[in-house]
């Protein structure tokens, strides 16, 4: 009977999943996760999301289980461990999805690749859905997305047959894993809880979401990102639900599906960008932005990381990102308000933030978070902009994410007595410390810095010499912070797969193809030209604070 192993690592799930279907149709399968001490040892790796990744594993056994079936767990080096799992197994070969979150992950599957083929061992690999080697302008991409996401779910197999002599290992215990809790709540890991979170989602936030979703206290955002990370549902599966689901006509409802799809499809984007580019991990897009300025202090690294930087919404997400890991608590605009005040106003490299929020963030995916953060660090789209994002984190941020001050009062007690409309610049108060820095003074330096760096390549229509390259080392940023198992970087890395664009050896269509990822393809306009329509009512509009 014909044999197939099925590598899962970011696709915890059975529904939708083309390698687990096709091995299943084939015969036999032995469906394995490997612990892998590079990714749990990696300086980016938090415990909470080690946690809710073993609660998604478990979950997976469990649907596997109903199948007939169930999970094989390894651990070790992959390099090693799944050659040597195809001989013990006598199996065929290999099915599993690309992944290109990390560079890591691409330079163990390129040595994957050789390790099998030394011993003439298969494997196949399969894209991920809305993932492709092909260079395409952003625009052509957003429509195949769209074509990507309409394509039948691929079902789950009838039944999933386990050769009986094939035995894993127990389930570890967090601690054997190298992490301790956190005391971070943990939601349920999996297929069935993402599910009834997006049925939730249309029953009950679809007619506020899009208005509402600047509002962390009203908590109306999904609640999926953890699930999609860890691939405890697909995007498609996401984008068929929503267009299945009922509007009531409602065209509010309809609005927010439709903002909805959009950032589903922004998180593949910047999977994508990463694809292209996986230097985007430990680089800014643009090599200018690593060359120069940024100043780094230990002692307002930690004010901003733990809280107390005297502005009580960047002090309410920093409290609330350790305590709770951002799930549902730390929305968007929140994110994005405490990464600017560290690299905009403190002018911190982002990189700095980017790890910390990657080690507490549940749903932390280094693509989102990695070019979430070079964008709001204004070091990304500055090809034809000439305004830069900077929030202010006084009494306007306060306003238009917090008016009533819920969430700053939740996770900054101190200033439980504190008008909401004070809350921006709050009186001296007893046990909260006073600013950390002069906004206007800090924003007016940095809009000067930006200028003079993007200068250079402003309206260039060929941004390809400006962009930054693969290092020759690849050794994780923050290892020497938090130690990391660096056995893999230790050499030049010589391939990655799937392979990275070479920028050195573009044509120049491919050169303008690639340029449309990186413009804005909103019209924005910056803020002096800004109108305001006396008509439209407040909460028509979505939240700007620039
Ligand atoms: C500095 C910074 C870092 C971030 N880091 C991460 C991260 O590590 N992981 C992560 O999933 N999101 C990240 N985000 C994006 C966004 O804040 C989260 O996706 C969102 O808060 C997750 O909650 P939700 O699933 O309830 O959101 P919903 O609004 O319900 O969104 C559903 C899904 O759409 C995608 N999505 C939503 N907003 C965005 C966005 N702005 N960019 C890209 N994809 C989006 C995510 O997959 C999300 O799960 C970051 C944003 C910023 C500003």
């Amino acid at each position: 009977m014909n044999r197939t192993v099925v590598w899962f690592r970011r696709d915890l799930r059975i529904y939708d999943h083309e390698p687990l279907w096709r091995a299943a149709r084939r015969g036999e399968v032995i469906p394995v996760f490997v612990f892998d001490r590079a990714l749990l040892h990696h300086p980016e790796t938090g415990a909470a999301r080690v946690e809710f990744m073993v609660n998604c594993l478990q979950n997976l056994d469990a649907d596997l289980q109903r199948l007939g079936g169930r999970l094989v767990l390894l651990s070790g080096d992959p390099v090693e461990v799944l050659p040597r799992l195809v001989v013990e197994t006598q199996a065929d070969g290999i099915y599993s999805y690309t992944d290109c979150e990390r560079i890591y992950g691409r330079v163990r599957d390129a040595r994957l690749n050789q390790a099998l083929a030394a011993r003439q061992l298969k494997i196949r690999w399969f894209e991920p859905t809305a993932s492709t080697g092909e260079l395409m302008a952003y625009p052509r991409y957003r429509q195949w997305w769209y074509q990507e996401m309409a394509r039948p779910l691929v079902p789950a197999p009838a039944r999933v047959e386990v050769p009986p002599d094939v035995h894993g290992e127990p389930w570890p215990t967090l601690a054997k894993l190298g992490h301790q809790a956190d005391g971070k709540p943990q939601p349920v890991g999996s297929t069935a809880a993402a599910r009834r979170l997006l049925r939730q989602f249309c029953a009950e936030k679809a007619d506020r979401y899009y208005w509402q979703l600047s509002y962390p206290s009203a908590e109306v955002t999904t609640g999926l990102s953890p699930h999609i990370k860890f691939g405890v549902i697909s995007v498609r599966e996401c984008v068929q639900t929503i267009r299945r689901a009922d509007d009531r006509g409602d065209r509010r409802i309809q609005r927010s599906y439709h903002q909805l799809i959009s950032r589903l499809r922004w998180g593949n984007g910047f999977t994508q960008r990463f694809r292209y580019l996986p230097q985007l991990e430990l680089r800014s897009l643009y090599r200018i932005f690593d060359d120069d300025g940024w100043v780094f202090d230990e002692a307002l690294y930690q004010a901003w990381q733990t809280g107390h930087t005297g502005f009580p919404i960047v002090d309410a997400a920093a409290r609330c990102l350790q305590a709770t890991g951002g799930y549902l608590a730390l929305n968007f605009r929140t994110r994005a308000i405490y990464s600017s005040f560290l690299s905009n106003l403190l002018g911190m490299d982002w990189r700095y933030g980017a790890l910390h929020f990657m080690r507490h963030l549940i749903d932390g995916d280094c693509p989102i978070d990695h070019y979430q953060w070079a964008m709001q660090s204004g070091v990304t789209h500055c090809v034809d902009k000439t305004w830069t994002r900077i929030y202010n984190p006084q009494q306007v941020a306060v306003d238009r994410c917090d008016p009533e001050g819920s969430f700053i009062k939740r996770w900054v007690p101190e200033l439980a007595h504190v008008p909401p409309a004070q809350l921006g610049q709050p009186p001296p108060t007893q046990g909260y410390p006073a600013p950390i820095l002069d906004y206007r003074e800090m924003r007016s330096l940095r809009v000067q810095q930006l200028e003079q760096q993007r200068h250079q390549f402003l309206n260039t229509d060929n941004v390809v010499p400006h962009l930054g390259r693969m290092p020759k080392m690849v050794t994780p940023f923050g290892t020497e912070r938090y130690g990391s198992e660096t056995a893999w970087c230790a050499e030049e890395v010589s391939q990655l797969f799937p392979i990275a664009l070479d920028l050195d050896s573009l044509e120049p269509q491919q050169c303008l193809d690639l340029r449309t990822w990186f413009v804005a393809h909103v019209d924005i306009m910056p803020p002096k030209n800004r109108q305001r329509t006396q008509t439209t009512p407040s909460d028509t509009e979505q939240l700007s604070l620039l």
